[in-house]
């Protein structure tokens, strides 16, 4: 269960002392009397000082923590609009901070044992609004208020820069206002009604590549609005609205999604087959499975089955998996095409120094989304599969697509063009690869990646009529084996051919799949 920090009411003896804990307290009553909003104030300092030591203590060890956000969102964040953009403030002055505590020299051997807090408070006493009055860290870090200043100032004559904004060349960043996303749960809400109730607040748009997207003003923010509390819309931005849209799993089919937590794509699907028909949500990681379950709780979808375990070891030809029609693989990735996004940017590992690591890293996860992908393609009935990264690098995108090309087609894939009116496709370094999708950080505000493979003969949805003989032959073969299993081949021909003279159209072509 989620902890949330309810403000208690300390012991009189209580002193809220120097010795700053991690967890945030509430100030106790002393004969001081501070205002409300220095104490929430000073609460918000010690929020974001968790934060950021999770953050940070993860970058250094190079571990996969959550996003930024998601940590501020956390149940256990009270003042969340608070400590995000302290958090955020930060991070990108954080360089600046350190530079200026080395050069002011004022730390001793306990404050140094409370970075975050001590990065926190400096970015207040610095760049921040308000001047910090209350805590023992505070007031530790106001007495030596004038040499972090002249630090400052000697960091800016150092570096060559009038402004702090010239040396965190934080024009940069500046421009990158994206829209904010929802997609209607239509298991819950039609798409007019979610339109409807949200011009009471904001501006709406359809999106036009998307049906049940809409497009908010940038900076929207609904994470409290009452639709996204009760799982009628999710925050679900566009490219990871493509994915299960690009798929198009009809309903009452099975279908795979081989990767899934935190399970927006997975909750999508349930949407598109209304509810119908079967999904499998695998899921390697046990505490993202929590969360894939809470997703699909809050969705109301009653057709996925969890399934907790790796993708790899699956075996296709299980009974569990025989009757799987499509599948869809969004396998972890470098997530490079939403840094930006996820303000990973801010990260101290986001330096020209870890390129070395990077490379490392993204080979390991090639080589994971190369095997994936092949195992994919291997489920005996499947005959859709989507491959979708939030990566930019080829390594991760085109190069996976091409090192399964002659195994897709040795079982009868191709590749297909979804969403054929979109202008960016894939790198040009394959013949074929202008079927697949890019959209740009830039551009489109968010880098991603979207493969889709359609067995052959499946592709355009072909009539009977415009079935080759051959395929006409198997299936006229197959759908009388069904309604007559106890056949000989001989009596097969024979009454094959007799329906077939009967009739003007194959009618034995005419199966449920067509
Ligand atoms: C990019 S995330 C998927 C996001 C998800 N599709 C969504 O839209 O919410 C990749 C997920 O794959 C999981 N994963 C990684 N390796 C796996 C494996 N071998 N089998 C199953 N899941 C795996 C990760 O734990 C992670 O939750």
């Amino acid at each position: 269960m989620a902890r949330r920090h309810k403000p208690k009411t300390p012991p009189a003896k209580q002193r809220f002392s120097g010795a700053e804990s991690h967890k945030p307290k509430t100030p106790p009553a002393t004969k001081q009397s501070f205002s409300a909003a220095e104490r929430s104030a000073l609460y918000a300092r010690r929020e974001a000082a968790n934060v950021l030591r999770s953050i940070l203590r993860g970058d250094a060890e190079r571990r996969a923590v959550a996003s930024i956000k998601s940590l501020v969102f956390s149940p256990s964040v009270r003042n969340k609009r608070a400590t995000f953009a302290l958090v955020c403030e930060t991070l990108k002055h954080l360089t600046v901070i350190k530079d200026v505590l080395e050069i002011a020299n004022v730390l001793n051997s306990k404050w140094k044992r409370q970075e975050p807090l001590v990065y926190i408070i400096c970015y207040d006493i610095l760049f921040g609004k308000d001047t910090p009055s209350i805590g023992d860290a505070e007031k530790f870090l106001m007495r030596h208020k004038d040499a972090l200043l002249s630090g400052l100032a000697t960091l800016l004559v150092r570096k060559k820069v009038e402004s702090v904004d010239q040396l965190l060349g934080l024009s940069k960043l500046n421009g990158h206002l994206k829209p904010r996303y929802v997609r209607v749960n239509t298991l819950k809400m039609d798409v007019d009604s979610a339109v409807q109730e949200l011009e009471k607040h904001y501006t709406v748009q359809r999106d036009e590549t998307v049906p049940d997207l809409l497009v908010l003003p940038p900076g929207s923010d609904l994470h409290a609005h009452r639709l996204v509390a009760n799982g009628r819309i999710f925050l679900q931005g566009k490219a990871s609205s493509m994915v299960a849209a690009a798929l198009q799993p009809e309903a009452g089919w099975e279908v795979l999604d081989a990767c899934s937590a935190p399970g927006n794509k997975t909750i999508h699907l349930a949407a598109l087959m209304q509810g119908q028909g079967k999904i499998i949500a695998c899921e390697l990681n046990e505490e993202r499975v929590k969360r894939l379950e809470h997703t699909i709780k809050l969705s109301g979808a009653s057709n996925i089955q969890v399934f907790h375990g790796d993708f790899l070891g699956l075996n296709p030809k299980d009974p569990s998996f025989v009757k799987v029609r499509a599948i869809l693989l969004d396998p972890s990735c470098s997530g490079s095409g939403t840094i930006t996004d996820r303000l990973d940017h801010l990260l101290p590992s986001h330096s020209a120094d870890n390129m070395n690591y990077d490379s490392m890293r993204l080979h390991k996860l090639a080589v994971f989304q190369k095997k994936a992908l092949a195992h994919a393609l291997s489920f005996p009935q499947v005959e859709r599969v989507v491959y979708s990264t939030c990566s930019i690098h080829q390594i991760e995108n085109e190069d996976v697509v091409s090192s399964v090309l002659a195994l897709a087609s040795s079982l009868g894939f191709k590749l297909a063009t979804p969403f054929p009116q979109w202008q960016r496709r894939g790198l040009p370094v394959f013949a074929g690869s202008e079927h697949l999708l890019r959209m740009d950080p830039v551009e489109d505000k968010e880098g991603f990646f979207i493969a889709l493979f359609v067995k052959t003969n499946k592709l355009d949805n072909p009539k009977p009529s415009e079935l080759p003989e051959r395929e006409c032959r198997r299936r006229r073969k197959e759908r009388t084996m069904q309604l007559h299993p106890f056949l000989c081949p001989k009596m097969f021909r024979a009454l094959s051919r007799t329906l077939h003279r009967r009739r003007r159209k194959p009618v034995l072509c005419i199966n449920s799949e067509d």
